[in-house]
């Protein structure tokens, strides 16, 4: 993992970064629907929170992919949040788009929404998450991606959170990283 953020928060990218030309934001959203069933149910009866992640990983990794045109790695999923139970019957959606890019690696936004399959009430949040994909060739290491090109203020937002949330994962690595080096300089073995 490398360490260098490659901008700042107030950098949002304007229509062109660097050689490779952005892509819009909208270029890549996506929502992928799946109606919920018993065999997707844990113990309690309500659907299993590992259903509703590959979910996630699923509907990131065509977003990071339909954004990077070709084949991207699930290398971090944070900030999974399980707001209310989702229940056999609830036809769920799982909605992804790209909030920020770096030079191989995406940050992608999802949220999950249910709604009771033959009922017309409006869908609430159920959930949501915030993934890092990394571009891989096809020899899997990491390959460039495009700029992602913010649109409305909400996607500016998230653009700008998104390299919050990015610092502090380089400074957690680091600081983790420093304390084992520290700990085997100091003898201890584990
Ligand atoms: C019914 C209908 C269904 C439809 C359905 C459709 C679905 C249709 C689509 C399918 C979509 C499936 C999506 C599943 C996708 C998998 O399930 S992939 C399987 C799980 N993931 C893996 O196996 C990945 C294993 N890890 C790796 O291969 C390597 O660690 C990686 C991720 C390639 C990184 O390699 P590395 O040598 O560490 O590279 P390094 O240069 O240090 O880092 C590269 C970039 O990644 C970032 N990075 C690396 N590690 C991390 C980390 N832990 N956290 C954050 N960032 C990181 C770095 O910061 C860097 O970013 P940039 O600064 O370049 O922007």
């Amino acid at each position: 993992m490398t360490d260098q953020a490659p901008a700042t928060e107030s950098e949002i990218p304007g229509q062109t970064t660097g050689d490779v030309p952005g892509k819009p934001t909208s270029a890549s959203r996506t929502t992928l629907s799946h109606i919920m069933t018993h065999s997707d149910t844990n113990l309690l009866g309500t659907v299993h929170g590992g259903v509703i992640m590959k979910l996630v990983d699923d509907a990131a990794g065509a977003v990071a992919g339909r954004h990077s045109g070709g084949p991207a790695v699930t290398a971090s999923m944070d900030e999974m949040a399980f707001l209310e139970p989702v229940r056999v019957g609830d036809l769920v959606h799982v909605k992804a788009q790209v909030n920020w890019t770096g030079r191989t690696s995406m940050e992608v936004g999802v949220r999950v929404l249910a709604e009771r399959w033959n009922e017309s009430t409006p869908p609430t949040q159920v959930g949501s998450a915030y993934l890092v994909f990394t571009a891989v060739d096809a020899d899997g290491k990491p390959r460039t991606v495009p700029p992602v090109l913010p649109e409305t203020e909400r996607d500016k937002r998230r653009y700008q959170e998104a390299q919050i949330r990015r610092t502090h994962r380089l400074a957690r690595r680091r600081a983790i990283m420093e304390l084992r080096e520290k700990r085997v300089a100091e003898g201890h073995q584990d």
